[in-house]
């Protein structure tokens, strides 16, 4: 059915969840989170991958299914596989060229699974962007090549990190730091702006979101003494969508910005590199930290934090974000169908 025709929570689908690069931790994090599913009460899922990654660090049940279908009635007994392709030898912590095309193919397929509604959503296990990137990946991450599946242009789609305490929104993302002001526009903030306020109605159901916004240089600028990036776009962007009728603030001294009072204040904090968000969010909320893209027409999730290669198969990852992006993958569909009527 249509994800569009379900309006009952009960009635969505299975989610499913891309694998990763079959040689980091994301199997590991995924058969651990199965294991987990009852005890932190998550959504049925499926993994799409290559079954052989998740048995190489995993003796627990895997259940080979044909479809998605299968995935809910299997769910309860055994972790559901949608084998997509064979990433040939696979050795934890030694990433190759045939796992980073195993990696690409899974997400291909989830997010063709997400868009025909025969899945709520997807979640993304890390991927190795040097392997990806390796083997021909034109996009800077899955953020980007999702958004071009869904038919989203690049800067509509936007990369939230979200913990129990904070969202931050990266403004430019996967580029060099000497490229970033450049890279920065009154256009771009705004689509930003506007996508993570239309994203935080549908995903979280906050009815007016309220967004703080950082400066790029050191204490904001200081009024054009240490950067003028704030007086010449920054604040331009703001203004403009506080006269359209955004509840947006800035913009402010990066460094004052995250503390426990401060993150009281605001729903989530556009800023303007990918460190200056990152930082605070990891800092804060590793272990149940979330990427949420938001501007999608479907629900997708992925743990804060990457492959691990140099822990993978030691049976030490930590499932925790990968089970939060589960979490809130299934919050996210339940209440866009709220939203969405
Ligand atoms: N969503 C994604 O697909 C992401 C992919 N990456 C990719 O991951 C690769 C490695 O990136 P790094 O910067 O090293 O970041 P990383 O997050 O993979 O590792 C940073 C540190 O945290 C530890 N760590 C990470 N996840 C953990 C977990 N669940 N449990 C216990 N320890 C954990 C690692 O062992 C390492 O010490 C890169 O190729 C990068 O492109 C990085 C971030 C996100
Ligand atoms: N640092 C965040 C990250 O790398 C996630 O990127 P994406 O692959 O989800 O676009």
């Amino acid at each position: 059915m249509p994800l569009s025709n379900i309006t009952d929570p009960a009635d969505l689908p299975p989610f499913a969840v891309s694998l990763g690069d079959p040689a980091g931790i994301g199997p590991e994090i995924v058969a651990k989170s199965w294991v987990m599913r009852e005890a932190r009460g998550l959504p049925p899922f499926f993994a799409v991958g290559d079954a052989a990654s998740l048995r190489a660090v995993w003796l627990g049940p895997i259940a080979m299914i044909g479809t998605p279908q299968e995935a809910a009635e299997a769910f309860g007994s055994a972790l559901p596989c949608l084998q997509i392709a064979e990433a040939g030898e696979i050795v934890p912590g030694t990433p190759g060229i045939d796992g980073a095309r195993t990696a690409l193919q899974a997400l291909e397929a989830a997010v063709g699974l997400a868009r025909s509604g025969s899945a709520a959503g997807i979640v993304t296990a890390p991927v190795g962007k040097e392997q990806l990137y390796g083997v021909g990946f034109a996009h800077p991450g899955q953020t980007e090549f999702v958004a071009e599946r869904c038919g989203v242009a690049p800067h509509n789609a936007v990369m939230m990190l979200a913990g129990p305490s904070l969202k931050v929104v990266p403004i430019t993302i996967h580029i060099p730091l000497a490229e970033v002001p450049a890279a920065l526009t009154v256009d771009l903030i705004r689509a930003r702006a506007l996508t993570t306020a239309k994203g935080l109605q549908r995903n979280f159901g906050i009815a007016r979101p309220r967004l703080v916004v950082a400066g790029l240089n050191p204490h904001a600028g200081e009024g054009g003494a240490l950067g003028r990036e704030e007086i010449e776009i920054i604040a331009p962007a703001v203004e403009s969508l506080r006269q359209e009728g955004l509840d947006i603030r800035g913009p402010f001294a990066a460094d004052g910005l995250f503390h426990a009072r401060a993150r009281e204040s605001y729903d989530a904090a556009l800023c303007m590199y990918h460190d200056q968000a990152l930082i605070p969010l990891k800092t804060l909320h590793f272990d149940d930290g979330v990427n949420m893209t938001l501007g999608l027409p479907i629900v997708r999730t992925s743990p804060d934090h990457g492959t691990a290669f140099g822990i993978a198969g030691t049976d030490s990852a930590n499932p925790g974000a990968m089970m939060a992006a589960l979490k809130m993958a299934a919050e996210a569909a339940r209440a866009r169908l709220a939203h969405d009527g």
